[in-house]
């Protein structure tokens, strides 16, 4: 068994779990994290704030080494939503041609609309990468898409619903080649996979934690500004992104904050805050490239299976390890009853309009068994056509 596999360190529910595209279990450090975070609160009341102050600072070392970031080009904070919005206010510069936004028809809605919003600031268009499939992107299309009339590109690092995963290095040096300003999200990547954003060049990157970070609903996500970027004054500004060490003087002066940190708005959700300070604790010491390598082979005995045992559905993931994240889609019809067949049989799957089936095995606490068990049973949910009998509550996550 993998070193990686330590179910003992989370909160395990019976049966098989691999949802960690909408939530990640939880685990007992990020269970005990909050907790004493709420003693704190009941213990110290406003003394707290002695100790939660920089809270978000103090993440920073372990939030950068996933993503290949200096500390100081990351900071916990907001959720991707908000966190567009503050990159893309700073760094979206519409200037006489070059002015429209891109990202790609296969994005996540909210990235779209932040994106949208934007554009109809600035009277600009919003362009999208188009799909061939319906489920990918074809790197001729992506870079057709760059051109020299784009001001700043978005693109995801993983795909949310086809789980295809983009040349980071590759797509960053593009557009930038291009004159672009490119920013990424990387909520469906964060914890699967290395990232590299600061030796790639990324002008910035946007990521939740609630996912394979497991650090709870809502847990707060990230941001990562290049360090050539650090000096500019963010567009879009709060008292909690001002230098720390002038903040509590409450001058009527923004006084910017040396590194990403200067992109908080308000004060933190400092429970929150501790489910993801809990939760980083599980990566402490993980080799990342063991990790991916790990995921690489669960995600291909799931691909094996399917293929061999479900024949009526559709891969939709890409089948080369440089070309696909941490989870494996699947496509058909009737898969929403499948995926809720699923659960009742004790097996969280992830499902996503129109009939994907996402599955994500997570190293920690997923092993080959549970890859093959997940395989046979949807294979008996089907045969036995008991699918047919669930009523689509209308469930949403
Ligand atoms: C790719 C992607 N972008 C954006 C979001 C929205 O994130 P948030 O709710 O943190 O704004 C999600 C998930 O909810 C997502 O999967
Ligand atoms: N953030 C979520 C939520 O608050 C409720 C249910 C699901 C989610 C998700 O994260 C969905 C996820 N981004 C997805 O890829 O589908």
């Amino acid at each position: 068994m993998s070193k990686l596999y330590r179910p003992e360190a989370f909160v395990m529910p019976q049966g098989i779990y691999m949802d960690g595209n909408s939530l990640g279990l939880m685990p007992h450090s990020a269970r005990r994290a909050v907790e004493r975070r709420l003693n704190d609160w009941a213990e110290q009341a406003v003394m707290g704030w002695d100790r939660w102050f920089d809270l978000s600072e103090t993440l920073s070392p372990q939030v950068a080494r996933l993503v290949g970031a200096q500390p100081d080009e990351v900071i916990s904070t907001g959720s991707i939503t908000t966190n567009l919005h503050l990159l893309i206010s700073t760094f979206y510069r519409p200037e006489g041609e070059r002015r429209h936004l891109l990202a790609t028809e296969l994005d996540f809605p909210s990235d779209l609309y932040a994106m949208r919003s934007w554009a109809d600031l600035h009277g600009a268009e919003l362009r999208l990468i188009p799909s061939r499939d319906g489920q990918t992107l074809h790197p001729d299309d992506i870079a057709a898409a760059i051109t020299d009339e784009i001001a700043l590109v978005l693109l995801p690092v993983v795909l949310y619903r086809s789980g295809q995963l983009l040349d980071m290095p590759r797509w960053t040096e593009y557009a930038h080649a291009q004159g672009c300003v490119v920013g990424w999200d990387a909520a469906h990547s964060i914890g699967a996979l290395p990232h590299n954003f600061h030796d790639d060049g990324a002008d910035f990157a946007v990521w939740c934690t609630y996912k394979y970070l497991n650090a709870g609903p809502g847990a707060p996500g990230g941001l990562f500004v290049h360090e050539r970027h650090l000096g500019t004054m963010p567009a879009l500004r709060g008292w909690w992104g001002n230098d720390k060490t002038s903040q509590f003087k409450m001058a009527g002066d923004y006084e910017r904050g040396a590194g990403a940190g200067a992109f908080q708005l308000g004060t933190p959700g400092i429970l929150s805050l501790a489910g993801l300070e809990g939760a980083l604790e599980v990566y402490d010491g993980v080799d990342l490239q063991e990790l991916r390598a790990r995921s690489l082979e669960l995600t291909e005995l799931l691909m094996t299976l399917a293929d061999e045992q479900l024949p009526e559905m559709q891969m939709v993931t890409p089948r080369d390890p440089a070309e696909r994240g941490g989870h494996i889609s699947l496509q058909w019809e009737h898969n929403k009853q499948v995926s809720l067949a699923l659960r009742a049989r004790g097996i969280v799957p992830d499902f996503r309009e129109p009939g994907i089936l996402r599955l994500a095995p997570i190293p920690f606490y997923n092993s080959e068994d549970d890859v093959r068990r997940t395989v046979q049973v949807i294979r008996e949910i089907v045969d036995s056509g008991e699918y047919r009998e669930i009523v689509d509550g209308g469930a949403v996550s």
